[in-house]
């Protein structure tokens, strides 16, 4: 291994990104300001919109069966953009009628770019099975230094193709093949209890569980995958949620009067910075700051790359136990297969994807799921007797903090229902990270999309279809799930994790996480939501990174001491 640290070689870059003659902040300071207003930012859009569709008018290369293509609210689409609407809102407005009923829309987006969306079973099956035609964009290709692209990173498992992609994957899927210990998610689920429990108020005012998934999930993910406890259930401090937070985490405030929720925008989804990308190319003010709290949270990354590395310096062993992070360190400096190597950008920004990926979209869909129970106690009632059941406190007695086992979970077919249904109704990822069509595609249906075209796959829409899941589509009933004969009905209806070779590697340790921690706390409390939670009549999202149940506040009760 190099002797050098990784920090000291990565020195600089963020300050060359950052630095640069800002002579020119005087001319954009007025026009940031006016972006600020929402009737400001409109009127921009708008003229950017006309001008770009007056210059791409003519340029636009329009194939036979690419008119054909129904096309959707684009206006009321780029409005609820702008205006920071939520993806649902935005489906409802602007493409849930051609997608339901024709599997595809045609959007224009500001600057008046055509995107096709796609969302039939059918569709899925070719977007997913034919990744030559198909391919990933690379966000970070187009503007490096846009705060979005610094943070997702350049090429990573999630954003690569070809050869690359299979290269990442190789080094990342022993991490992952192999049997996860429920171990570390029952010592999680106990924290977690601890925490509820210590919370003032938490069996009347009840305890906002979003965050505390987060930090559940986190803490998991740091354990089992990159060999370190963040601790940030016990620390709410803790440095890496805060500098986390500080970039990724959309803020709803519920209205003292009204009981409404007020959005705020994630730092890394203003919608002022897509429509003006060169604006975060000379931050200044607030955005520096925003600037500086991702090269904080970069550094935080380095730092447990560089411990983890003289630690193997130190011991020079090898595993077969080895976890992701000593993985890819390890393939950083692979003296004998150079071939295979990841760099070390590669390796930070493999980072970040997995800690973005391994532990936000789970926490969304624990989180969705405490919502759900608290509003349908039935559904509550039969999942927790099938868990006491299962973890024995009906037909034999165990211990009060019995943690099951990964025999235990496998004989949980309701609630593995309730966890599908939840992941159906409300996929962390409402659509897959953009495709690239390779070349002009005949869908053989009388629609083609012209080569060069960006595609999203809507899985949202497949799973809300009525076509696909009967008059119900919209309704939270997990026993849908128990009628399925075989593992493999559904397969390309049922997407969450997606499918394919491209689909999610971290699946069955989300799956297993999610069954530990959930039967535990329903073995311990009963879960209500407060009378004047805005959540009562379904839902509310938050506009981080990820949408997360905002200000989802859960009263506990607990059903037994110890
Ligand atoms: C409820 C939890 C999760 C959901 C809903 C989810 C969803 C997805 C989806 C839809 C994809 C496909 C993305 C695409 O097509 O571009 C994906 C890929 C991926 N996921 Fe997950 N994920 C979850 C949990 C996890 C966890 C726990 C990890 C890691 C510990 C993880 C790591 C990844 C990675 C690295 C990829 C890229 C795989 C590749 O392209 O080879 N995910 N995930």
């Amino acid at each position: 291994m190099q002797g050098s640290s990784i920090s000291a070689s990565i020195k600089g870059t963020n300050a060359a990104l950052l630095g640069g003659s800002v002579n020119i902040r005087e001319m954009y300071r007025r026009l940031l300001s006016q972006m600020r207003s929402k009737t400001g930012r409109v009127g921009i859009a708008i003229t950017l919109f006309l001008i770009g569709f007056l210059l791409k008018r003519k340029s636009i290369r329009e194939p036979k069966g690419f008119k054909s293509i129904p096309s959707g609210n684009s206006g009321v689409d780029i409005w609820y953009i702008i205006t920071g609407r939520s993806f649902r809102e935005r489906y409802e407005a602007g493409m849930k009628s051609s997608l339901e009923d024709k599997g595809i829309v045609k959007m224009r987006s500001l600057f008046s770019t055509v995107i096709v969306q796609l969302a039939t079973p059918e569709y899925a099956k070719l977007i997913l099975t034919r990744i030559d035609l198909f391919p990933k964009s690379i966000p970070a290709q187009v503007r490096p230094y846009s705060l979005f692209n610094r943070f997702m990173g350049g090429v990573n498992l999630v954003f690569s193709n070809g050869d690359v992609w299979r290269r990442h994957r190789k080094v990342a899927n022993p991490a992952f093949h192999k049997s996860w210990d429920t171990k570390v998610f029952a010592l999680m689920a106990d924290r977690f209890c601890a925490k509820v429990e210590s919370t003032p108020d938490y069996r009347t005012a009840g305890v906002e569980v979003d965050d505390l998934f987060k930090r559940l999930t986190l803490d998991a993910l740091g354990l089992a995958v990159f060999g370190y406890d963040f601790e940030s259930i016990a620390d709410p401090d803790g440095k890496y949620v805060v500098a986390y937070n500080g970039i990724t985490k959309g803020m709803a405030v519920v209205d003292e009067n009204t009981r409404k929720l007020n959005y705020l925008n994630a730092a890394i989804m203003k919608p002022q910075y897509f429509l003006f990308p060169f604006l975060d190319k000379y931050p200044f003010g607030s955005r520096l700051k925003e600037h500086r709290q991702l090269n904080h949270f970069d550094s935080l990354i380095y730092r447990l790359i560089d411990e983890r590395r003289e630690q193997l310096q130190n011991s020079n062993t090898s595993s077969e136990q080895d976890d992701l992070l000593t993985l890819m360190i390890k393939a950083c400096f692979d003296e004998e297969n150079p071939g295979q190597r990841l760099s070390v950008q590669e390796l930070r920004d493999n980072m970040m994807i997995f800690f973005v990926a391994g532990h936000d979209t789970t926490a969304h869909a624990l989180a969705c799921t405490l919502g759900m129970l608290a509003l349908h106690p039935e559904v509550q009632d039969k999942a927790r007797l099938e868990v006491l059941t299962a973890l024995g406190e009906i037909s034999e007695e165990r211990p009060w903090d019995y943690q099951p086992t990964i025999k235990d979970i496998q004989t949980l077919p309701y609630l593995n229902c309730v966890i599908k249904e939840i992941l159906r109704l409300y996929p962390p990822l409402t659509m897959l990270p953009m495709r690239v069509a390779a070349k002009d595609i005949d869908l053989q249906d009388g629609y083609v999309i012209p080569e060069g075209t960006p595609v999203f796959l809507n899985i949202y829409s497949i799973h809300h279809n009525k076509r696909y899941w009967g008059d119900n589509a919209d309704s939270f009933w997990p026993e849908r799930f128990l009628q399925d004969d075989s593992n493999n009905a559904r397969f390309w209806e049922w997407l969450p994790f997606s499918n394919g070779s491209r689909s999610c590697i971290g699946s069955q340790f989300s799956l297993i996480e999610q069954r530990v921690v959930l039967s535990t706390l329903l073995k311990r409390f009963e879960f209500s939501l407060p009378s004047d939670s805005p959540h009562r009549d379904g839902i509310k999202f938050s506009r981080g990174f990820f949408e997360h149940p905002a200000e989802l506040k859960i009263i506990f009760k607990r059903r037994r001491t110890a």
